[in-house]
């Protein structure tokens, strides 16, 4: 049985509509500028090796894996190991072809795992979408453990998480992403209620996250003096009134400069807009009707 989601006269399977939806929010996440140290419509950021093409090349290549994530929800219809067991083998696989497409460029190992996980949250339960039960959902997911992940210990994010003592992508998940329900979501609807126009929203959205993040990549590349500049500068921005406002713009360029004095460059935070970006949508644009067939 195919869950079908019906906006008009059209009709989309709900793996489509997530997938779909989980592409979006990438694409719309790197389109988003000025994004400080990261890849978007003015530049690579921080980043020597990435690209606004290679960003939209790897989000879409993405798509049949959450659409894969979101079926295998469906099929399993429980959170359980099975479930979880699924969403990792898609999601290494994933991780592949993205690898492929990138010529070896890490474009979205973080979004797989936070989109992939929401995406198969959403299609367990497409009558109960809004963002704090996604999240939690797909918080029990990613808590249970995975048999098949490789037990290497030497990512970067395990290495900095080590180093530093800090929580990286996988515990923000099995947390139910507090720095996208608490931080972002929040900040958004404020900032669209302030009338700071969509794009101002969701770049304070995406200061939000990285007021509070530890953001691995970051860590990872500039150290703890990385991590303190960019929260304690992203926090400035938003205290001087977000970047609708001529005072959080000066405070933003100036956090932007310094970010790539130090390479730094918060693509846990990107990620983590990209799935603020998927909830939203899903709560805003919940199918006008769901139907089995
Ligand atoms: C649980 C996993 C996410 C693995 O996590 P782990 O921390 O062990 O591994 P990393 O390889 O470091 O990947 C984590 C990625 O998550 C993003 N991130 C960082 N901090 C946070 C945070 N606090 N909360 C949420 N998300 C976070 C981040 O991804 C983005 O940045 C990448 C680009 O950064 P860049 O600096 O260019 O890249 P690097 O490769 O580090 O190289 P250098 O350029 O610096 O040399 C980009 O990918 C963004 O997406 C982190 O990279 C999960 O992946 C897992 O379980 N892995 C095991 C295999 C598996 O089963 N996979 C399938 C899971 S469905
Ligand atoms: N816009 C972006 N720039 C660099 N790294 C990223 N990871 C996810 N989105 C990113």
């Amino acid at each position: 049985m195919t869950t079908q989601v019906v906006f008009g006269d059209a009709q989309l399977s709900l793996g489509d509509w997530l997938a779909d939806l989980a592409v979006d929010a990438l694409i719309d996440e790197a389109d988003l500028s000025p994004k400080p140290g990261l890849v978007d419509r003015r530049g690579s950021g921080a980043h020597t090796d990435l690209h606004l093409g290679l960003m939209h090349a790897s989000a879409l290549a993405l798509w049949p894996s959450f659409k894969a994530m979101a079926e295998a929800a469906q099929q399993r219809g429980a959170i359980d190991l099975a479930l979880r067991e699924d969403v990792g083998r898609i999601g290494r696989e994933g991780e592949v072809e993205m690898l492929r497409v990138t010529g070896g460029v890490n474009t979205h190992r973080g979004a797989i795992w936070a989109l992939g996980l929401l995406s198969a949250a959403a299609a367990l339960e497409p009558r109960e979408l809004a963002p704090e039960q996604v999240a939690l959902r797909a918080a029990r997911l990613a808590l249970l453990n995975d048999r098949a992940v490789p037990v290497t210990g030497d990512s970067h994010g395990a290495q900095v998480c080590r180093l530093y003592g800090v929580h990286g992508a996988r515990e923000e998940a099995q947390l139910g992403f507090p720095a996208v329900i608490q931080q972002a979501l929040p900040q958004l609807a404020r900032s669209r209620a302030a009338g700071a126009g969509e794009q101002n929203a969701r770049l304070d959205a995406l200061l939000a996250i990285m007021t509070q993040l530890a953001d691995t990549c970051v860590l990872y590349r500039a150290g703890m003096a990385g991590l303190t500049r960019m929260q304690s500068g992203a926090r400035a921005v938003l205290a001087a009134g977000g970047c609708a406002s001529l005072d959080g713009r000066r405070l933003l360029r100036d956090l932007e400069r310094d970010m790539l004095h130090l390479r730094a460059s918060p693509g846990g935070a990107a990620d983590l807009l990209a799935a603020t970006l998927f909830l939203d949508r899903l709560q805003h644009g919940l199918p006008a009707q769901l139907g089995s067939l």
